[in-house]
């Protein structure tokens, strides 16, 4: 076999390879840069370890989907999944009887056949998030915090937070904050996963710091973790229980075969928590921004929702086939927004070659999810929110193909479990405020307009940072019906 070479990428320097070039904050923007400049596959070394971005959905579907048997495994983490006890959450699990037993159970809660039994607690906890933000409209980050969060401990554990610092709510804020701003910084890399031996430091000595912190946070990962399973344990005993992903499978007998279950179960349910909260954060953000930078868009949703639902009740899940402009929003926003631009790293399992490209085993693989949605082929000035890109009936396979909801989620095995409950729950929010308020920029004490500022901070998720924006009820019609929703949901 003739030697091939790795796939094009920038000139590494000697020892660090490419560190230096992996330092930017938004890094799916010089990402872009090198997919225009090598194409398809772009390959980078940091360390030694290989790094593949993958900028074009074929790509992305020839090795994550179509070669998933060695391209779905994840980096095994000293410090993220040994050190701080992570290492059993789905999004953490190497490729084997684990993640697929995980991911089994999650797939029971969340395929496309289940989510219809989620309808009412959706429509109940999105009147409740539209009551709350008519109320308080400034801080409207809690409110989606709170509505992301209640609707996930009510689907996992079956359980209601009482108040803004409901104690499972704030466990959870404080645990998703070590993990995504403190674990996982820097994407999740800390010298201890290059250097393994640096977990053998003895804890007083300088430079060890990360190992008195890893102690602290696994402490509380592992709190996260079992106090809202124990309480549904207890309730299920009590007989006073909401059914939920926990209990049902739970009262499934063929469950209990399986081994570990209990153990798995609990994990998988952790799991959906972590791993609902910044991502449907990020998405409401970057409706709201759209709405505010792009007026008309909202007014022509608005005549959509009244011409098809009238002023005189919500939107509800019946009315969704006849909203095709809502549903082309929804998909601008997972592509102008894309909240998870670089997708979550693959370890590739085997050496590979592609395209007569070699991908050497032990890479981690990034589907470059910004690179897709800002194709200028595919999507004509990208960088415009442009809902009527969506509006133009296509062949069924290109359809797909340019639908943004197949690249936003992930790829192959890994991709995400919650994807299907989002499409109903994302879509719902969006239905329900547009139908409600009106979205303006803020206006300061002097009148004067305030532009709202937009800053990417996070390394994994592009959550803008919150700016300030106007909410209010579009009239005094809309604003009663959210407050009749209370006596309807109750
Ligand atoms: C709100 C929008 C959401 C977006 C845009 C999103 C996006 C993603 C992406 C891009 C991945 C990585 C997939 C890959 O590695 O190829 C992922 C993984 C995951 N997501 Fe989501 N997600 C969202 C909400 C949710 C929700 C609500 C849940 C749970 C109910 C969830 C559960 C998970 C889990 C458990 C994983 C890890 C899967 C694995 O590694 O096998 N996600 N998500």
């Amino acid at each position: 076999v003739p030697p091939r070479d790795y796939p094009p990428g920038p000139k590494p320097v000697p020892l660090l390879g490419n560190v230096r070039d992996l330092t930017a904050k938004e890094l799916w923007l010089p990402a872009a840069q090198w997919a225009k400049t090598y194409g398809d596959v772009v390959y980078l070394n940091a360390l030694g370890i290989g790094l593949v971005f993958l900028n074009s959905p074929d790509a992305a579907s020839d090795l994550l989907d179509k070669r998933g048997s060695i391209y779905s495994d994840k980096p095994a983490l000293v410090m993220a999944g040994e050190l701080c006890g992570c290492k059993n959450m789905v999004a953490f699990t190497g490729y084997g009887p684990q993640m697929r037993q995980q991911r089994r159970l999650l797939h029971k809660a969340f395929g496309v056949a289940t989510i219809p039994s989620y309808h009412p607690l959706l429509l109940s906890e999105t009147h409740t998030f539209l009551r709350r933000l008519v109320v308080d409209p400034v801080d409207y980050i809690k409110h989606v915090r709170r509505y992301a969060g209640g609707l996930t401990l009510s689907v996992t554990y079956g359980y209601q937070p009482v108040s803004n610092d409901d104690q499972f709510l704030e466990l959870a804020e404080e645990c998703v904050h070590i993990l995504s701003e403190r674990i996982a910084s820097g994407g999740g890399i800390w010298p201890v996963d290059v250097l393994p031996f640096l977990q053998h430091m003895p804890l007083w000595m300088p430079g060890a710091g990360f190992k008195r912190n890893a102690i602290k946070w696994k402490r509380k990962m592992e709190e996260f973790v079992d106090r809202p399973y124990e309480y549904m344990k207890s309730s299920m005993k009590s007989g006073n229980y909401k059914p939920s992903f926990c209990s049902n499978l739970l009262e499934d007998t063929s469950m209990q075969q399986q081994e570990d279950f209990e153990f798995h179960l609990k994990w998988s349910a952790n799991s959906m928590y972590s791993a609902s909260i910044d991502t449907t954060i990020t998405v409401v953000s970057h409706f709201l921004l759209a709405m505010i930078l792009y007026p008309e868009t909202q007014r022509k949703a608005q005549a959509e929702l009244d011409s098809v639902v009238g002023t005189d009740r919500l939107p509800t899940f019946e009315d969704r086939s006849q909203l095709p402009y809502v549903e082309s929003i929804f998909k601008e926003v997972l592509r102008w927004g894309v909240p998870v631009p670089l997708n979550l790293p693959h370890r590739l399992m085997e050496d590979d070659i592609y395209n007569d490209m070699y991908i050497p085993k032990g890479s981690l693989v990034f589907g470059n999810i910004w690179a897709m949605m800002r194709n200028e082929t595919m999507y004509p000035d990208p960088d415009t929110f442009n809902p009527d890109r969506f509006m133009t009936k296509l062949a069924p396979e290109l359809e797909r193909k340019r639908n943004p909801k197949n690249y936003a989620f992930g790829f192959g095995r890994r991709q995400c479990p919650g994807m299907n409950l989002v499409d109903s729950s994302v879509w719902l929010l969006i239905a329900s405020m547009l139908a409600t308020l009106d979205v303006g920029k803020a206006v300061d004490e002097h009148g004067k307009v305030v532009e709202p500022e937009i800053k990417f901070e996070n390394p994994i998720f592009r959550t803008p940072n919150p700016f300030k924006c106007d909410l209010r009820p579009r009239n005094q019609k809309a604003l009663s019906l959210i407050k009749q929703s209370e006596i309807l949901s109750s």
